[in-house]
């Protein structure tokens, strides 16, 4: 209803030409068929296949010549008035001034001819030559209780056909819940398939569907869709960051949006585990995880990065609620003068996102290098909280050599821990990951059975980051003192 009331209005407002851009065309044709009526209007529809027919009443189909310019040349001289659909116009724009100009023209002559042209297509460039003739409409999308309505009629059409289904209600409003953001048909398209995948409808059938929502968005594929999410039980350490992470899932959480957790800022040294507490972020709270990987986001399509940061937050608002990470945010953010200004323009982009989003989207940034960080970012209330990630004490690491061995079937219950945990003194958590699986190798090459001698040789022969970077890392330290919490304790 709201969408004939708005379009109506648009179309009473005497624009010449109104752009819809959709993949749903058949629905923007029946919304014009009841939008003519209330005008008393006649409706005409054209495609390059088809010819121009009229649309509102069995009339019989009336074919007119299918080419592009000929179709304006004949609307231009009719003296029918009426509502023209163009669908998919678009191409016929591109590198075609007769054809920019007869748009024109009809615009301009509006005010006698009263025809109003309506292009569908599923994206529209507006040449600039006609774009102060144009209006924008967007179809709306299903909400909440359209959604439900439309999982429960798949439901009923399933059943129709003899099957018999499993429906948990509660997964059906989760489910509802994700599908926000999809258009009707697509959002139909993905609940039918969550049905018959399984003959179910469960919590089972969210990710699936999350994956299927976020494929169906990312026409340009900057976010990645992480499929691997974590469990905080394979992440040593970081008690502080669990704990606060803790405090605010979602579902404890007050309902007030204003008040929901926004984002955290992890900094640490490289292979500290800050992209695998991201994950365990997302595991927790049991959200879709999407990465933004921000070297990507300038290398994608040159001269359109900050059209593609654009993209990915919206996108990530359409995903709501969901985790977005923002991998290494330093890169994208520290140009200095030699980027023309991109840098700052990405981080004013940022800046307004994280005051001005209404969606339950949790931003987890990732820093290595503070010096690269804008201070407008670090600012108090920009982010809830800044994280150090430091290198893990001497129980933290005796944690990791557990997870790691007990990931690769190896029981540690006989090694010494304490002198392992001693020997990997300065190694980060990734450090001693990859001296437990060199050790692995080297005890299977020489047919030996891997032993406390093996990992401590492993460990002897690495030069950790530590000691290569160490003045860095005091740097790092110094500067996190006192401005961030200590994500471990
Ligand atoms: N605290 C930890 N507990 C368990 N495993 C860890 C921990 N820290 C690091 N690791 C292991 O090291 C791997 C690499 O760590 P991760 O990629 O999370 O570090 P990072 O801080 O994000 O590094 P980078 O800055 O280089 O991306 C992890 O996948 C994990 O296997």
């Amino acid at each position: 209803m709201q969408d004939i009331r708005d379009l109506t209005s648009v179309l009473r407002s005497n624009t010449p030409i109104v752009v819809i851009e959709t993949y749903e065309e058949h629905r923007a044709i029946e919304l014009l068929k009841k939008v003519s009526s209330v005008l008393y209007q006649p409706l005409f529809s054209w495609s390059i296949t088809q010819g121009l027919t009229r649309v509102d009443r069995a009339m019989g189909v009336q074919k007119f010549n299918c080419e592009p310019a000929d179709i304006l040349g004949q609307i231009k001289s009719t003296d029918q008035q009426g509502i023209y659909v163009l669908c998919d116009f678009h191409p016929f724009v591109e590198n075609a001034p007769k054809n920019v100009r007869l748009l024109k023209e009809i615009a301009l002559e509006y005010e006698s001819l009263k025809h109003t042209l309506v292009l569908v297509s599923h994206a529209f460039e507006i040449p600039p030559e006609i774009k102060r003739y144009c209006a924008h409409f967007r179809l709306s999308l299903p909400n909440g209780a359209q959604l439900q309505n439309l999982i429960y009629e798949q439901v009923d059409k399933v059943r129709a056909e003899g099957v018999m289904l499993d429906v948990d209600d509660s997964a059906v409003l989760k489910l509802a819940e994700n599908l926000k953001g999809l258009t009707f048909d697509d959002a139909r398209r993905l609940a039918h398939k969550a049905i018959v995948d399984d003959g179910a409808i469960t919590h089972s059938d969210i990710d699936m569907v999350n994956k299927g929502k976020f494929e169906l968005l990312d026409m340009e594929g900057i976010l990645q869709f992480e499929y691997d999410t974590s469990d905080f039980s394979q992440v040593a350490g970081l008690h502080n960051l669990k704990q606060w992470l803790k405090h605010r899932t979602p579902s404890t959480c007050t309902q007030n949006l204003e008040d929901q957790p926004k984002g955290i800022l992890l900094l640490g040294v490289q292979g500290s585990g800050k992209s695998l507490a991201a994950k365990a972020v997302a595991g927790m709270w049991q959200r879709p995880l999407l990465r933004l990987d921000m070297s990507a986001l300038y290398n994608k399509y040159i001269g359109e990065t900050e059209k593609n940061l654009r993209h990915a937050l919206e996108l990530a608002d359409l995903m709501s609620p969901c985790v977005l990470w923002i991998d290494e945010i330093e890169k994208g953010l520290g140009g200095g003068s030699s980027d023309d200004g991109v840098s700052t323009r990405i981080l004013g982009t940022i800046l307004t996102w994280m005051a001005e989003r209404k969606s339950q989207v949790f931003m987890v940034a990732t820093a290595n290098d503070i010096s690269a960080l804008p201070p407008e970012l670090m600012r108090k209330g920009r982010m809830d909280e800044i994280f150090f990630v430091d290198l893990p004490d001497d129980e933290i690491r005796k944690a990791i050599f557990l997870i790691h061995a007990k990931r690769r079937g190896l029981d540690l219950s006989k090694f010494n821990l304490a002198e392992l945990s001693n020997a990997s003194q300065g190694f980060s958590g990734a450090e001693i990951e990859q001296a437990i699986i060199s050790a692995i190798y080297t005890a299977r090459a020489s047919e030996l059975t891997l032993d406390q001698g093996l990992l401590i040789d492993e460990l002897m022969k690495t030069r950790p980051l530590s000691v290569v970077m160490r003045e860095k890392l005091d740097a790092l330290r110094k500067w996190a003192s006192g401005r961030t919490v200590n994500a471990h304790k």
